[in-house]
């Protein structure tokens, strides 16, 4: 038996790069930007601590198509290498250049310098879209140029180069089937994509720029143009800079800038800044959010060093708080691992759980400093604080300060406010704090009407997951609050109070008219419920039990509830107010059909009053009623 050591060489991994390394080969142009932008800030490094001693002005990158030749260049003027570090970084790959420079000058403040490059394989994924690279480059210290050229094999030419200005151009021949890398358009989009807020200014081609027309002009004289370099980034966006140097208009036209096509403007911003123990820097804004939630993720863009890499940002932001907008830049995110490894790393769980305490932070001196704002935009954020208080526990602990509870009267309490306003007239015989609450307005709009005639306080709740929300809030409170939506009974049940309401039926007599419903109402959708209420409340309701209706609708947003809940018949209580002197009447009926009529008539009444009465139901309804009137 033989044993030794799998040698993996540059021969072995060099295939392997060029075909898998990025399943995506757009990305290569990203990478070689990338180093370009290294160079150029290792350069401005150099300078700013005095090792180099040369007025580098103000260095940029520019990006070139050549049609003709089927070249595409990226030009820069940064450090640029000599014969030597071209043979030593680009030949031994996976030997990281960067690597070994913030090694180097780690007591020189490198962390600062921004260096994006770790892993020193970003350069050969110019092998994914050209079939031959060069590089010709000069370094900043006095030595010769040096050229390189490789034909994606192992072989390469290394040799002296006449290029005399400082820095690096790599040229790639764009292979045949990657001929979209020459289009203009397409070589936009992606600096658009990718490079829109890297810290050293892109150039790609000129424009024309009109210039102010001077004070004497004539009115129809054409402006001046002249021709301008295009740079198609912005160097220092906003959430490069301290939060104390901008100012909120700033903050609004950033928005715009990374949603061109977005015309609302954002409820408000976070800044985040931190940089310890981990490194992060980003602007978050709340759009308007409405009840549609999965169209409204991912809108938030994963920046390193200010590359754009993803706009996916599921697993390092709290998943409710994927539905804000705006960015996060941060080198300590590992995203050469796959996201189920991500969720568990120990510097994105601190990410993740500083991005929420900044958000509850945030919303709680909006709600502190202006209540009365805070509560008109309450209706366009609730959906993410809700949807927050119930996945993150600490959120839940931290919203309790700015969570708010509105009324069907357009009252905003905290929860600790409605408890102590309806602790007098919603406690229950059982000592128990009752919440009303109601779904819409005007499908419930009776059963409002009856609970605030007593004095109630009647929540709207509204939002898709107000179900899973309910049922937390009554378990933190260990059941001593229970949330009863108003229609879910009688108005009298829904409180249950000591005094009961003597029947004015007998028992014998109660027994029958239960019996006639019975036989008139299909069983399988209503359960008969006598109840003694005052005469002049309605003679027939329905209503839905609380605990069967939020269990279906649990199950219909996702999560809790019981199995098969959700695909359950609705069913209903019909409410028969033995006090009324109606069913009194339909109690003395002689004749079958008319006591039949009747309780047809009333059970219609009672499904229209709530908007439940439809098709062949409703048509017999109106001729019957038609009938009634002639
Ligand atoms: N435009 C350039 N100017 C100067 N040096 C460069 C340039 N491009 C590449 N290099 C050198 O080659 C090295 C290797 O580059 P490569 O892109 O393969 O790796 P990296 O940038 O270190 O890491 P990453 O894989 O994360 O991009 C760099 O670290 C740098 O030293």
């Amino acid at each position: 038996m033989a044993t030794g050591n799998i040698n993996v060489s540059v021969e072995n991994i060099f295939p392997l790069i060029k075909k898998f390394l990025y399943s995506d080969h757009e990305i290569f142009l990203r990478e070689l930007i990338s180093n370009a932008t290294d160079a150029t800030l290792k350069m401005n490094h150099l300078v700013r601590i005095g090792e180099a001693k040369i007025d580098i002005g103000k260095p940029k990158i520019e990006i070139k198509i050549d049609k003709d030749n089927q070249t595409l260049h990226i030009v820069d003027e940064g450090v640029g290498m000599t014969k030597e570090e071209v043979e030593k970084y680009i030949n031994e790959v996976a030997f990281s250049g960067a690597e070994e420079f913030l090694e180097k000058y780690k007591d020189s403040d490198s962390k600062e310098t921004g260096i994006i490059g770790h892993f020193g394989l970003g350069f050969y994924s110019a092998f994914m879209v050209a079939n031959k690279v060069e590089i010709k480059t000069k370094s900043w210290k006095d030595e010769p140029a040096a050229k390189w050229t490789c034909e994606g094999t192992t072989q390469f030419t290394l040799e002296e180069s006449d290029k005399t200005d400082r820095g690096t151009e790599i040229i790639l021949h764009i292979n045949d089937d990657e001929k979209e890398f020459l289009e203009e358009h397409r070589i936009n989009e992606l600096l658009v994509k990718y490079n829109k807020f890297m810290p050293i200014p892109i150039k790609f081609g000129t424009k024309e720029k009109e210039l102010p027309k001077p004070e004497d002009a004539k009115e129809d004289e054409e402006p001046k143009k002249v021709t301008v370099d295009n740079i198609i980034n912005n160097p220092d966006p906003a959430w490069t800079k301290q939060p104390a140097e901008l100012e909120e208009d700033d903050y609004n036209s950033f928005y715009r800038e990374l949603y061109p096509t977005q015309f609302e403007e954002p409820l408000f911003h976070i800044h985040l800044n931190v940089d310890y123990p981990f490194n992060l820097t980003g602007i978050l804004y709340f759009p308007k959010l409405t009840n549609d939630l999965s169209i409204q993720k991912d809108k938030i863009q994963l920046y390193q060093n200010q590359v754009f890499v993803t706009d996916n940002v599921e697993g390092i932001v709290p998943e409710f708080l994927t539905m804000l907008k705006g960015v996060i830049d941060s080198p300590d995110i590992p995203l050469n691992v796959s996201r189920s490894y991500l969720q568990a790393d120990g510097a994105v769980k601190k990410i993740s759980s500083y991005i929420t305490r900044k958000v509850a932070d945030k919303l709680n001196s909006l709600f502190a400093n202006n209540r009365e704002d805070f509560e008109k935009k309450w209706n366009d954020i609730k959906v993410v604080i809700e949807y927050g208080m119930l996945s993150e526990d600490k959120f839940f602990e931290k919203a309790q300060k700015f969570a708010l509870y509105p009324t069907t009267s357009d009252e905003y309490f905290t929860f600790e406010e409605l408890k102590n306003n309806i602790t007098e007239l919603q406690t229950d015989k059982e000592g128990k704090l009752i919440v009303l609450y109601a779904s819409n307005k005007d499908e419930q709009h009776s059963y409002i009407k009856r609970a605030e005639a007593k004095g109630y306080k009647v929540l709207l709740l509204n939002s898709p997951i107000v179900s899973h929300l309910i049922q937390k809030l009554e378990q933190e409170n260990e059941q001593k609050v229970s949330f009863v939506r108003v229609d879910s009974d009688h108005v009298d049940n829904l409180i249950k109070k000591e005094t009961e309401q003597v029947s004015k039926l007998s028992d014998d007599e109660k027994e029958t008219v239960k019996t006639s419903f019975e036989t008139v109402v299909p069983k399988e959708k209503y359960t008969v419920q006598l109840e003694a209420l005052d005469s002049d409340t309605a003679p027939v309701m329905i209503t839905q039990p609380e605990f069967m209706r939020r269990m279906k609708e649990m199950q219909q947003t996702g999560g809790g509830g019981m199995f098969g809940m959700g695909n359950m018949p609705e069913m209903y209580n019909l409410v028969v107010n033995t006090n009324n002197p109606l069913i009194s009447k339909i109690l003395k009926a002689k004749e079958d059909s008319k006591k039949e009529g009747l309780i047809k008539q009333s059970l219609d009444l009672a499904l229209l009053s709530q908007n439940l009465l439809k098709g062949e139901e409703l048509t017999n309804f109106v001729e019957r009623s038609f009938k009634m009137i002639k």
